[in-house]
């Protein structure tokens, strides 16, 4: 029997890299409303794990369903548009374009999607209020490190995606704003019911997850929140 599932489920993945197992056979499910923390030395591949997710590297073996679309079978334009519709990121620097005032930045893609303009507009103001940014004719690149990772969360939103990805997304902040926009991630992803694992290097952040996860060795373990 086809089991369904929503959310992000990811299915005996396996990737190398010069012959170093990054991924070896690595499952996990995340469910809509749900946070996964994974945490793990640096270089033992945490961010191509959100790589392999986004369909950015194609993993050796294994699958990534997103509500239960295989994103694995996917490439060219057909990856794009599953990826815009079901996958949301931010990333550490929040990658924002600067000259943009923060509306502009998080309706972007959908504008480029080919969305309507109003809406996009709306929706962007609506979420960057939900978010505490100022939403007005401030240039980005002025706003401070806090209000531009809040800003970048808006814009991974901003499509209603069923999987939110983040790596490292406090990683550049002061520890108040960092205590803030990890705050501000968990309880957003959980109000928009969106699947959101996470990547970080910080134990008081992973912490605020719902599951913890380390990946080492290729291998990811379920640890215990807290431990
Ligand atoms: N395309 C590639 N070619 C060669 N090596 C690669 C490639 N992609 C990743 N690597 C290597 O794979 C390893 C895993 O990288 P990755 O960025 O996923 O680790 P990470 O756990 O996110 O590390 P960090 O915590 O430091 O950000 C690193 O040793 C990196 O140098």
């Amino acid at each position: 029997m086809k089991q369904h599932s929503q959310g992000l489920n990811i299915l005996d993945l396996s990737y190398q890299v010069d012959g170093r197992k990054l991924l070896d056979r690595v499952n996990l499910t995340v469910h809509p409303g749900e946070s996964v923390a994974v945490t793990g030395p640096s270089g033992s591949g945490k961010s191509t794990l959100l790589m392999c997710v986004l369909g950015l590297i194609k993993p050796r073996s294994g699958t990534v369903r997103v509500n239960d679309r295989d994103l694995t079978s996917l490439s060219g334009g057909r990856l794009t548009k599953a990826r815009r519709e079901l996958l949301g990121m931010v990333f550490q620097f929040g990658e924002l374009l600067p000259e943009l005032t923060p509306v502009e930045n998080v309706a972007l893609p959908v504008l480029l999607g080919g969305g309507d303009h109003e809406e996009a507009y709306r929706r962007a103001a609506s979420l960057l209020d939900e978010l505490g940014v100022p939403a007005g004719s401030t240039p980005t690149g002025m706003l401070s490190g806090g209000e531009r990772q809040r800003a970048a969360v808006a814009r991974a939103l901003i499509a209603r995606p069923a999987v939110l990805l983040a790596d490292e997304p406090t990683g550049a902040l002061d520890p108040e704003a960092k205590q803030d926009v990890a705050h501000l991630l968990f309880s957003t992803a959980r109000h928009h019911n969106c699947a959101l694992l996470l990547v970080t290097h910080d134990e008081s952040v992973a912490d605020q997850a719902d599951r913890r996860h380390e990946l080492r060795n290729g291998v990811l373990t379920e640890v215990g929140v807290g431990s």
